[in-house]
């Protein structure tokens, strides 16, 4: 049975993590290796041309799944009837910019996408956000999208998530395959908390195996935490394959399921669990199953996590009072 095309919208597809993003969506690595795919590619008029050149490149690869691209610098035509959404043009902050500045100028971007998203997007959109400050960003477009399930909205700790797998991996010497239930909890920032006393390295538990909270609070948290920034610091740009990696690694979880006994992290509206005030977008450990996820419950919480679980929160509610107050939400 042919089965029929997903739409699926990326926002600054001219940009570097669209480049890294796009051939793989269109090879099947998003949704599955039997899903066709229309690419709609939204950009600001500056980054139309780029866009066009990446299509020329995305039709010279004949990809079997790829059935069509369109490009366009309207969201109301990048939105129309998008299954999926992947939410990656943002306004990155720039010398001298104040939170606030940044927080206004995102708002900027994502109300009005919020607002196409709601009015052209398919009933079933999925939208994820990458574009930082990806938590909050995530909170403004749902706001604006009053007629879609505010669930639909997640905001991307995959690769922090991803990033924690390796560390830990790299530390106990085992293989990334074998590290299961690992949490990112909060914001996509240096505050986040990657959170091992749950996790399991070969069905052992990953904190007593490490058996040193030194290693934990002094390498492992901010160098999960503070990845980013020494990406770019090595780079000279943010990054943009492994980001790409773990967009494309978020959505397929999202449609196609945990592994039984495992788990992953996204940044979802919180629904009160785990003291994380109802509304704000934080991360969580999810399980995922037919398109839909649930925060796993009942984890035990120590003094240890609860403190560094409620840092992070308290920046996510900073952020979102600081945007209600610019009217954004
Ligand atoms: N959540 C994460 O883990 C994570 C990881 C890496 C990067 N990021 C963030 O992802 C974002 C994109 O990174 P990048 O390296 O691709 O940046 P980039 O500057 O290379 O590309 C951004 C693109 O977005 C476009 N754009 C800007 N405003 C737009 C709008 N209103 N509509 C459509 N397109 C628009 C720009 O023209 C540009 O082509 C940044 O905010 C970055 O900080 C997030
Ligand atoms: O773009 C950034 O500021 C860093 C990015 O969010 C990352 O985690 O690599």
């Amino acid at each position: 049975m042919t089965r029929t095309p997903v739409n699926v919208t990326v926002t600054g597809a001219a940009g570097q993590i669209g480049y890294a993003l796009l051939f793989r969506i269109a090879s099947g690595h998003l949704l599955g290796p039997d899903v066709p795919v229309n690419l709609r590619l939204l950009e600001i008029p500056q980054g139309l041309k780029a866009a066009e050149g990446t299509a020329m490149e995305l039709d010279d690869c004949a990809f079997p799944l790829l059935r069509n691209i369109e490009i366009t610098d309207d969201a109301n035509v990048g939105f129309d009837g998008a299954n999926v959404a992947l939410l990656v043009g943002a306004r990155p902050r720039t010398k001298g910019m104040e939170r606030g500045d940044l927080l206004s100028a995102n708002g900027g971007i994502f109300k009005p996408q919020g607002k196409a998203i709601n009015d052209n997007a398919a009933d079933d959109i999925k939208v994820l956000v990458v574009g930082n400050p990806a938590n909050t960003n995530a909170l403004i477009a749902q706001a604006a999208a009053p007629d879609v399930p505010a669930e639909r909205f997640t905001a991307m700790t995959r690769l922090d998530h991803n990033r924690a797998i390796s560390q830990l991996a790299a530390k106990t010497g085992a293989a990334v395959s074998d590290i299961k239930k690992l949490t990112i909890w909060g914001n996509h920032s240096a505050t986040q908390y990657p959170d091992i006393f749950h996790a399991e390295v070969a069905g052992k538990n990953a904190a007593e195996l490490v058996n040193d909270e030194a290693w934990l609070a002094d390498s492992f948290i901010p160098t999960v935490a503070k990845r980013g920034a020494a990406i770019i610091e090595a780079r000279g740009a943010s990054s943009a394959a492994s980001a790409a990696n773990a967009a494309i690694d978020h959505v397929f979880t999202w449609v196609n399921g945990t592994a039984q006994g495992d788990w992953t992290s996204m940044g979802i509206p919180s629904d009160g669990s785990y003291g994380v005030p109802e509304g704000i977008i934080s991360s969580f450990p999810v399980t995922t199953k037919n398109g839909t996820y649930e925060i796993v419950q009942g984890l035990d919480i120590n003094e240890f996590s609860r403190a560094r679980i409620d840092a992070s929160v308290k920046e996510l509610t900073e952020e979102r009072d600081a945007v209600r107050e610019l009217g954004l939400i």
